[in-house]
């Protein structure tokens, strides 16, 4: 086990003028969906956002089973980097899974697979394929990532593999992934259409 930190800083561009973090997923609000599915292989639960955006976060947050905190980034708009690095500072365990507010079919079994393997580590990251490294579905030692990027937000990076040059990350590869949860866990919902397929497949 280990805290759950959830990134919602993003302004959602591609969804509209609604913040998609608090927008409503077949009945509950997306970022609810995702904390739920936290909920039992977490023991406390930081959700990383901007000042605006606190006071639709704690409603729909409200009767959360776990510990939850609110972390806002001091300077908004610095992109996920920033954002994971203010969550994990919020962290209250060694040990932290990060997720993106817009992956609602997040798979419990895999966070807690990913939490045990970062143990030896300071990460363990997921790739499918030779495809992105999933650093917002993945699980880190949470002083070493935050410190890793708070070094590579000070040189200016955005990108979020950069910290990993810094740390001991284990990659936790497509079969290994499988093995513990189907690959929708990586889905990310950006669009409105996005949503309402997936609504569709939540009906
Ligand atoms: N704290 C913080 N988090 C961010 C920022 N930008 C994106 N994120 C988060 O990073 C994750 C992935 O971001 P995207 O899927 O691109 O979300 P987004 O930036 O809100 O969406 P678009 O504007 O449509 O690109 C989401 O959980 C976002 O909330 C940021 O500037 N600060």
């Amino acid at each position: 086990m280990g805290d759950g930190i959830v990134l919602a800083g993003g302004r959602s561009t591609r969804f509209g003028s609604e913040d998609k973090a608090t927008a409503d997923l077949a009945g509950t609000p997306m970022i609810r969906r995702v904390g739920d599915r936290l909920a039992d292989t977490t023991d406390r639960l930081v959700v990383n956002c901007r000042a605006d955006q606190t006071a639709a976060i704690e409603r729909a947050f409200e009767g959360y089973p776990n510990p939850i905190e609110i972390a806002e980034d001091p300077d908004p708009d610095e992109g996920p980097m920033a954002g994971i690095r203010t969550g994990l500072r919020a962290a209250e365990s060694e040990y932290a899974f990060v997720a993106a507010c817009d992956m609602p079919f997040v798979e419990p079994e895999l966070v807690e697979h990913l939490l045990s393997r970062a143990r030896s580590y300071d990460a363990a990251v997921p790739r499918i394929g030779d495809g992105w490294f999933q650093t917002t579905h993945a699980a880190y030692r949470a002083d070493a990532m935050a410190d890793a990027c708070e070094r590579a937000l000070a040189a200016g990076e955005r990108k979020v593999i950069a910290p990993l040059e810094h740390l001991d990350y284990v990659v936790v590869d497509e079969a290994e992934v499988r093995e513990h949860a189907p690959l929708d866990t990586f889905e990310n919902l950006n669009t409105r259409e996005e949503f309402e397929e997936a609504v569709r497949r939540l009906g």
